[in-house]
């Protein structure tokens, strides 16, 4: 079982409004489908650690860790059966979200729309789960 880890960026950690979903560019499997920004998290890295790295590789930002989004599987969201995901509420800090590596279209969907694009299979009931947290606040 692999680790992934993603971030749920948003424009304010205490009542986020906008929530960026960023689009992949490869594989072809996965290609034109939408995700959090994030990725493996690699041998002898902390989940946190590994989220800040690919953070910026793939954005350009930097950013601070809210909450974390505890999913329904050891506090995971189960992605495939050989991939879960640990995701934290994120807030850029510095720099200008940018799709460097991975990605070919970045998005802030607005309130209330979070659902609005084709999201990866996996990630279907966390965005709706995170959708109905948000709007609680
Ligand atoms: N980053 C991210 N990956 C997701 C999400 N949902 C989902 O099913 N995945 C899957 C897609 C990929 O199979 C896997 C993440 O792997 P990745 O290929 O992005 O990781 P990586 O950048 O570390 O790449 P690599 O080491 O495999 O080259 O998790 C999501 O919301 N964010």
């Amino acid at each position: 079982m692999r680790l992934v880890v993603g971030a749920a960026l948003v424009d304010d950690l205490r009542r986020p409004r906008r929530l960026l979903a960023a689009r992949r560019s490869a594989p072809p499997a996965l290609a034109g489908r939408w995700e959090l920004p994030g990725g493996k998290v690699e041998p002898g890295e902390t989940p946190t650690a590994a989220l800040h790295r690919e953070l910026a590789e793939e954005l350009g930002v930097v950013v601070e860790l809210g909450a974390e989004v505890v999913g329904p599987v050891e506090g995971c969201w189960p992605l495939t059966p050989e991939l879960r995901m640990r995701v934290w509420w994120a807030r850029i800090v510095t720099g200008d979200a940018q799709p460097l590596q991975d990605h070919d279209e970045l998005r802030w969907l607005q309130e209330g729309e979070w659902g609005a694009v084709d999201w990866l299979p996996g990630d279907v009931a966390l965005i709706r789960h995170m959708g109905s947290t948000a709007s609680q606040r």
